[in-house]
């Protein structure tokens, strides 16, 4: 089946080459003089410079030209998400739509598949998630993600076709799972950054990004999921990655909140939102997500690096 790409970011462009070594792809951009610029020069030159864009790889500002294939990544950033789906709705109406972005929205506090429900009812809808860089996979490096779609039958077609030699996908139907592992690690991410930022060492980054996890756990079981989806690639996986690698953005805005660095507000980081998604709907629920409610106090500056861990070790003593 045909492949286009909504969204020519980092992950969109990298997601389409890696596809394009496959057949041939269309990856929309809403600039066209970026669409010009990466058809004039083979590359995407702002996120992933020194990358030759095969010819398979086409970009283009036409919507509806794009929107013509069979499956459709969706790779926008998550708050811009329902715009996106809802400027488009008409030709995107009974389309096969593959999610792939991490978040909770902030307006709704709902994740990138249940988005597209609630506009697209009628919608072929699955969630493609897991640890990756756009960097990694737009080298060709290998990885290995979930495509969660609650149609088992879709889910297997989508699984073979988005399948490429250097990206391996496993399949679930548990779609409420891979979309909170994908969205909550982010925001895990920030705090474990924030920690290492201040010099609080290892030992407490490894506290937070396993009770970060204990935290996605609950979130997640309560909103449905199944414990086994958060232990996979979509959640644990996607966790460590983010947790302990530079080259995550949220994970770099929690370096910079731990050192009272600036952080340029331009760059994709779903985890800040999330918090304050998550935050909001813990406080309704009666849920304990401490680590989260530090990170928005972090990012509202409403607490220092020093005020949140000591919050969190002065919690009441419990079992693990
Ligand atoms: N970069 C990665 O390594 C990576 C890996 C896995 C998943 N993701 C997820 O992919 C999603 C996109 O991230 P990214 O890294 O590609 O971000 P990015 O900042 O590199 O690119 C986002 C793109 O979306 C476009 N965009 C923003 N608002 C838009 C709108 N209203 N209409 C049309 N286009 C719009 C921007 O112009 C930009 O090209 C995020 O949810 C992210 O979590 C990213
Ligand atoms: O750069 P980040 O923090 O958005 O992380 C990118 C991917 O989600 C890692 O799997």
């Amino acid at each position: 089946m045909s492949v286009g790409i909504i969204g020519a970011g980092a992950f969109g462009t990298a997601l389409g080459l890696s596809l394009a070594r496959k057949g041939p792809v269309d990856l929309w951009a809403r600039d066209a003089e970026q669409v010009a610029a990466m058809r004039d020069t083979r590359e995407h030159a702002k996120h992933l410079p020194g990358v030759p864009l095969p010819g398979t790889l086409r970009p283009s500002a036409d919507f509806d030209h794009t929107a013509k294939n069979d499956i459709l990544l969706l790779a926008v950033p998550m708050q811009q998400l329902r715009r996106v789906v809802s400027d488009h709705a008409e030709i995107l109406t009974g389309k096969t739509l593959v999610a792939c972005c991490k978040g909770v929205e902030l307006q709704s506090g709902l994740g990138a598949a249940a988005v597209i429900a609630d506009l697209l009812p009628d919608a072929r809808i699955a969630l493609l998630t897991g640890p990756s860089f756009a960097t990694d996979v737009a080298r060709g490096l290998p990885t290995a993600l979930t495509l969660a779609c609650a149609d088992e039958a879709l889910g297997q077609v989508l699984q073979r076709d988005l399948t490429t030699t250097n990206l391996r996908l496993y399949r679930t139907s548990d779609v409420i799972g891979a979309e909170l592992g994908g969205a909550l690690k982010n925001v895990i991410a920030i705090a474990c950054g924030a920690v290492i930022g201040a010099g609080l060492g290892d030992s407490a980054r490894a506290a937070l990004l396993t009770r970060g996890y204990a935290e996605m756990q609950r979130m997640a079981i309560a909103r449905g999921a199944r414990p086994e989806t958060l232990a996979g690639l979509s959640g644990l996986g996607d966790l460590v990655l983010t947790c302990t690698s530079d080259h995550s953005r949220n994970y770099r805005l929690g370096l910079s909140l731990g050192r009272g660095e600036a952080f340029d507000p331009s760059i994709t980081v779903e985890g800040a939102a999330t918090a304050r998604a998550v935050a909001q709907e813990a406080a309704r629920s009666g849920l304990d997500m401490p680590i989260t409610h530090a990170v928005v106090g972090l990012l509202d500056t409403d607490l220092t690096i020093n005020d949140a861990m000591a919050d969190l070790l002065s919690r009441p003593l419990k079992e693990e």
